[in-house]
């Protein structure tokens, strides 16, 4: 009791600073290891390779992923399309309290200053062979990630049909949709869809199996669009 009657506002101040750090390190502890059980869950799921040339779509899915979740989806896409596939790696984003804060403070300079892109290998990749591009981002900060804004800024869709779709916890921000259509659509492109797949917040989401079920009911059958296969 004296203890605490001798406590003045500096102490209370660091109790505070030392009891929301704590909060704080306990959250991001938190996220890191959901994110890094459910990179192992879907690592395994949905394995694709491109198939041979004579047999593929001249369809292409370029994607980034940091926690498999959006590549689970690009395998997807990639096998009912017979599609190209392609990943966008981005090191400093691996999965780990590093990868996170780097994540999260690139994807807020990107929306600061739009020019400030992470590097992506692939930088470029031959899209000619293509009528149709595909191109996978998780949501960060309600905008796909920098990595695929990289892409796009770094690759022409030369009258082609990209579709952007996006794996998300809660929310995107459609004039962050908006403003990554105009510079497709600026990159050469002649049309442009977007599609998404809400997994629900980290306590509470969908399974792989239910996220891919959503996506062929929501992408693919309901809509049953024509455009998806080059003929
Ligand atoms: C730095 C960071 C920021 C995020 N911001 C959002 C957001 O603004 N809205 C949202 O719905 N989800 C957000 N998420 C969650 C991811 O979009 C979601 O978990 C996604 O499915 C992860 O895809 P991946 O497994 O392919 O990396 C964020 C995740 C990270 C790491």
């Amino acid at each position: 009791m004296d203890l605490l009657k001798n406590m003045t506002l500096a102490h209370w101040l660091l109790v505070l600073v030392a009891v929301v750090g704590l909060v704080m390190l306990s959250l991001v502890v938190g996220v890191t290891t959901i994110e890094g059980r459910q990179a192992r869950q879907v690592a395994g799921m949905g394995p694709y390779a491109t198939p041979t040339q004579a047999a593929r779509s001249r369809v292409a899915v370029v994607y980034f992923s940091r926690s498999g979740n959006t590549a689970l989806a690009a395998r997807h896409v990639a096998m009912r399309l017979d599609a190209s596939l392609y990943a966008l790696e981005v090191p400093q984003y691996a999965l780990g309290v590093s990868g996170l804060a780097h994540s999260a403070l690139d994807a807020k300079a990107r929306r600061d200053d739009p020019a400030k892109l992470p590097d992506i290998n692939p930088l470029t990749v031959d899209l000619k062979p293509f009528d149709t591009v595909w191109l996978g981002s998780p949501v960060w900060f309600y905008s796909p990630a920098p990595p695929i804004w990289a892409f796009v800024e770094n690759n022409r869709f030369d009258g082609q049909h990209v579709v952007l779709f996006n794996t998300f916890n809660s929310n995107f921000g459609e004039d962050q949709i908006a403003a990554f259509k105009a510079k497709v659509l600026a990159r050469g492109a002649r049309s442009f869809e977007h599609r998404h797949v809400l997994r629900g917040r980290m306590t509470q989401q969908l399974s792989p199996e239910d996220m891919l079920k959503a996506i062929d009911l929501e992408w693919f059958d309901a809509k049953a669009r024509v455009s998806d296969k080059a003929p």
